[in-house]
């Protein structure tokens, strides 16, 4: 890409930089003309697309190569090894149409089962007989080991079923005398047991999709004064109600989680991931997610379960392919035409691909509609900034456009014309995914509780959980409606993700006509007003105009602010320049740049803080200047960076007690040089100060860890409150915080201020969460029963 970009004369480049949104038709086309005359070009799309050239191409030999690998591990018993083998072998392995080399991947699928039993891995491993079995319904091994599983899950009615079909189909006389001998011990095993089987069946697939509960909020899309469309609702809605929920138009998962997380529901995958049919990239939790990610797979797979009804029927099988089928699968196959070993949705951004997805989906639905003529791009409407686009990022999406074209129009081949405009079309739809696109962010404990840690001797006598919460970004995504809600650094909805779908929920009463705002990232609280400016023009192009960055508030006053060297003063120091330059209004800027202008907040619903802090805000109608290193209450002046260097060091040396690879033994001395930093801290920084906090609540881990519970909980409160100030009571960050707090009085043995604090988190959950707690932080309900066993107990 980058040769091609400097094979285009500095001239074109300029030409096409310093364009608008409106010179688009006419810089696409020079740009192409151009392109298509040059054999680069040419070479570049032939390599992107060619299934020859391409690295992801499936490949029988690697993949027998691979097998023998894993036999070998197998039988040196290397299980962990050889379930690696056999995976990376069934990810090479192409899979035909006509179902020629059926053989081959039954019995892959067999033998990652057969470790997978070995490895204990039961459930994956019934999962992986049923593929065999889809795919080769007469393979004797596939229904023997399913059985043998079963019999280890003591489903002993579904192993005997299993056995009776592998004996029907086994054909070597020792095969059918061990298939018998089993079958002997296992029908003892029922009688005695008398257990009624039940079927295992593929249990990823069973749950999904998550339902989200039906919600009731009208919203209404309405013109807004200064940030465009916006979203509202006619009705009052209250706390902790479902607002919306939706599924992306399109997503694609973060290059860093290729090879962890199932490429359709971005859940973490599975032992048993099953793979792209075409190419070798995407891994999928369930063979569902495959087919609704990839479509049909497999023509010939409903022929073979046809032909063996009868058997089918005996065994009451549960085969996931078959079941997993759905209507619309064509039509959401959002990988399907990346594929066939094509290497450009290997190498392309994340955006790029993403909009080659919302092309061809466009385009499919163009082709479905009977329309094969003057098909253009999608026209989305949804908002852009091109004209603010830099000349280097204006020249890019031009030749991303052109590139992805020539790609899907490759997929698609001939008996498509393209409309004149279909190429400025895709420059705009990259810029739309720019500004509208959503990082879809999981949970690690969503998981299955993987993040969920017992710590013995944290946890006292009987073990309460220490619970660490880590976010990770899984995806990308464009979700339609979703895209017209404005952002706010204090919004009034919570946004997060199941699997896919994205949810919405008030977190506070919202009166009708109010603006429905979410978070696109930067909070109040959480970062000062500068840098969420800075963060919100780079990423989206916009001077946020919210309530946060509009009216002067206590967060943004304290939080990176001083202490006024006055002893019984409140008043912060800052490192910003106030001007109040008319009663009520006040012009921020950090050194020679303006930051923003805000105004000042209703006296009547004034915070008492507030007052103690910035007392000059509020004191007088004059015209008043406040220089950075004054105090916002009583003007005395401060040293600011001497006090800046004092503190900075006091804050780096607390943070060696982070660095340590574990806590359990920090050295007692680094813990008395922490305490004495943050003296330090306390004498420099603003009582309020997130530096503060965050000091506060590095030492209460250390005091955590090596047993000084009293310690931690005095320290571990101190942070609460001042993030209780920072944000608001009722914050998220603070029901986090909370659950240390928790475990910390467990540890105690103070059940009633554990069952106290565990409340108050869990009415903050709720409110975010509603009834999805459960699912996205697991370890709350096992706190839950620890608490509440304690506290009876
Ligand atoms: C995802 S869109 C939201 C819907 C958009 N207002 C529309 O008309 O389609 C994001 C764009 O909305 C505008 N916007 C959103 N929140 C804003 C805010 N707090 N202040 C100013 N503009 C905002 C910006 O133009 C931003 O790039």
């Amino acid at each position: 890409m980058e040769r091609l970009k400097s094979a285009v004369p500095a001239e074109l480049r300029r030409a096409v930089g310093e364009g608008t949104a409106a010179d688009l038709p006419f810089t696409t086309s020079r740009l192409l003309s151009f392109l298509e005359g040059l054999p680069l070009f040419h070479l570049v799309i032939g390599e992107l697309t060619d299934p020859e050239l391409a690295l992801c191409r499936k490949d029988k030999g690697r993949a027998a190569e691979l097998k023998g690998k894993g036999n070998e591990c197998f039988s040196k018993r290397e299980f962990e090894q050889a379930l690696g083998f056999y995976s990376q072998a069934l990810r090479y392995l192409p899979i035909s149409s006509d179902g020629k080399d059926a053989g081959l991947i039954a019995t892959l699928y067999v033998n990652r089962a057969s470790t997978m039993h070995k490895l204990g891995l039961l459930e994956e491993c019934i999962r992986d007989c049923d593929r065999a079995i889809s795919v080769s319904p007469n393979y004797a091994k596939a229904w023997y080991r399913k059985g043998m599983v079963n019999a280890s899950l003591k489903n002993y009615k579904s192993a005997i079923n299993d056995l009776e079909v592998a004996l029907s189909m086994e054909v070597t006389s020792s095969g059918k005398s061990n298939i018998t001998q089993e079958l002997k011990l296992i029908l003892q095993k029922h009688q005695n047991v008398n257990q009624v089987g039940a079927s295992s069946s593929d249990c990823t697939d069973a749950g999904f999709p998550h339902t989200v509960q039906q919600h009731e909020v009208i919203l209404e899309c309405v013109s807004t004064p200064n940030k465009g469309r916006g979203m509202m609702s006619p009705n009052d809605i209250s706390p902790a109600s479902l607002i919306h929920a939706e599924d992306p138009l399109a997503a694609i998962i973060m290059k860093s989680c290729r090879d962890t997380h199932c490429h359709y529901c971005f859940s973490e995958a599975p032992t048993d991931v099953v793979f792209c049919p075409s190419c070798t990239i995407p891994i999928y939790c369930s063979n569902r997610c495959q087919d609704k990610a990839v479509g049909q797979i497999s023509g010939n797979q409903n022929t073979h379960l046809e032909s063996n009804k009868n058997l089918v029927d005996i065994a009451k099988l549960s085969v996931t392919s078959t079941r997993c089928k759905t209507l619309d699968s064509k039509q959401n196959a959002e990988h399907k035409h990346e594929c066939g070993g094509a290497h450009w949705s290997a190498v392309l951004p994340s955006d790029i691909v993403l909009a080659g997805r919302i092309m061809a989906q466009y385009i499919d639905k163009q082709l479905l509609a009977g329309k094969r003529s003057t098909i253009s791009g999608p026209n989305l409407d949804l908002v852009h900034h091109y004209d603010q686009d830099s000349p280097a990022s204006k020249f890019e999406s031009h030749m991303y456009a052109i590139v992805l074209l020539s790609c899907v129009q490759s997929y698609y081949k001939s008996g498509i014309s393209w409309a004149e405009d279909s190429l400025s079309q895709l420059v705009l739809l990259i810029c739309q995914i720019k500004v509208n696109s959503i990082a879809i962010v999981h949970m690690k404990s969503m998981d299955g509780g993987k993040a969920l840690t017992v710590d013995k001797r944290f946890s006292g006598s009987s073990g309460a959980v220490m619970c660490s919460v880590e976010q990770v970004r899984v995806a990308q995504a464009i979700y339609k409606s979703s895209s017209f809600f404005n952002h706010s650094c204090q919004p009034n909805v919570h946004a997060y993700f199941h699997l896919r779908t994205l949810v919405l929920r008030s977190t506070e009463y919202i009166k009708a006509g109010t603006p429905i705002e979410l978070s696109y990232g930067p909070q109040a609280g959480e970062i000062d007003l500068p840098e969420r400016q800075k963060s919100l023009r780079e990423n989206y192009y916009f001077s946020c105009g919210c309530s946060s960055c509009s009216v002067l508030n206590l967060s943004d006053l304290v939080m990176n602010s001083f202490r006024c060297p006055q002893n019984n003063c409140l008043g912060a120091v800052s490192e910003l320049t106030f001007n109040k330059c008319k009663e009520n209004f006040v012009r921020v800027s950090m050194g020679e740049s303006h930051v923003c202008s805000l105004s000042l907040p209703d006296i009547s619903r004034f915070d008492g803080d507030m007052v103690k802090v910035g007392k000059l805000f509020f004191k007088t109608d004059a015209i008043l200047n406040i220089d950075p290193g004054f105090c916002l209450s009583c003007r005395s002046r401060l040293d600011l960076s001497s006090s800046v260097a004092m503190s900075d060091r006091a804050i780096s040396k607390i943070n060696r007690l982070k660095e340590l690879p574990s806590l359990d033994h920090a050295p007692e001395f680094l813990i008395a040089e922490a305490l004495r930093s943050l003296e330090q801290i306390k004498k420099f920084r603003h009582p309020y100060s997130k530096a503060l906090a965050q000091a506060q609540d590095t030492i209460a881990e250390a005091f955590a860890k090596v047993g000084d519970q009293e310690q931690a909980r005095k320290h571990c409160k101190a942070s609460i409150e001042i993030l209780e100030k920072l944000y608001h009571t009722k914050h998220i960050i603070i029901a986090h915080e909370l659950i240390k707090l928790v475990s910390i009085e467990l540890s105690m043995g103070d059940s009633a201020s554990a069952a106290a604090s565990f409340a108050q988190a869990e009415a903050i959950f709720s409110l975010y969460y509603g009834p999805d707690v459960k699912k996205i932080f697991p370890y709350v309900d096992v706190l839950r029963r620890n608490v509440g066993e304690r506290y009876i107990g």
